[in-house]
């Protein structure tokens, strides 16, 4: 019998599986605090800083010349309680992400129940899988999975449109076909 909960990203990455929008490097505007960033990774190294002209630099880069600049070796003291409200950040930029993004969200709401594993080749075990080692917490996984739950229970909470209920049963079939239990 086939795993009947798909997999996502776990063995070869978000952006070789065909879902790179679901990494923070993914281009779309996210706002925060006034600020509109280019993309999630961003957002979440602006949080990093509470300097406004440093927050607009942020905005300015690229997603690679963020997680830069925003790294260890970018020269920005982090905030003393980093290591424990970094999940928190990573949650608001996320829900941000995917509320501003109507489209981004109906992609996610279509992965249905499948995990989602940030499988990576740069050895990040803490926000990802590290495919090298085979072991990661893969917090941003757990917290894209926590932010579809999210937006399952606001549309079950909307009043339904005929259109809506189209394509949420259209996207429960695609699911249950790609996880064919009788295969
Ligand atoms: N797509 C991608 N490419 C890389 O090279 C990466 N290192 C990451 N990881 C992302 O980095 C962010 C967290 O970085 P820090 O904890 O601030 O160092 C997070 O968005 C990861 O997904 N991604």
């Amino acid at each position: 019998m086939t795993n009947p909960i798909p997999i996502i990203g776990k063995a070869k990455g978000f952006k070789k599986e065909g879902y790179d929008w679901l990494s923070n490097m993914y281009e779309c505007d996210v706002e925060l605090g006034g600020v509109i960033y280019p993309s999630a990774e961003n957002a979440f190294q602006s949080l990093k800083t509470d300097d406004p002209q440093i927050k607009q630099q942020f905005s300015q880069m690229t997603p690679y010349n963020a997680k830069q600049f925003g790294g260890r070796t970018g020269g920005l003291r982090l905030p003393d309680d980093w290591d424990t409200t970094r999940l928190d950040h990573m949650l608001t930029v996320l829900r941000a992400k995917f509320a501003q993004n109507p489209e981004l969200a109906d992609k996610l709401l279509a992965t249905g129940g499948a995990e989602l594993v940030e499988g990576n080749f740069w050895n990040d075990t803490f926000w990802g899988y590290s495919i090298q080692k085979g072991e990661g917490e893969n917090w941003l996984g757990c917290l894209l999975e926590r932010v579809r739950r999210e937006l399952r229970l606001k549309a079950l909470l909307e009043p339904i449109t005929a259109p809506k209920l189209i394509k949420s049963v259209a996207s429960n079939m695609k699911l249950m076909a790609e996880s064919a239990p009788w295969e």
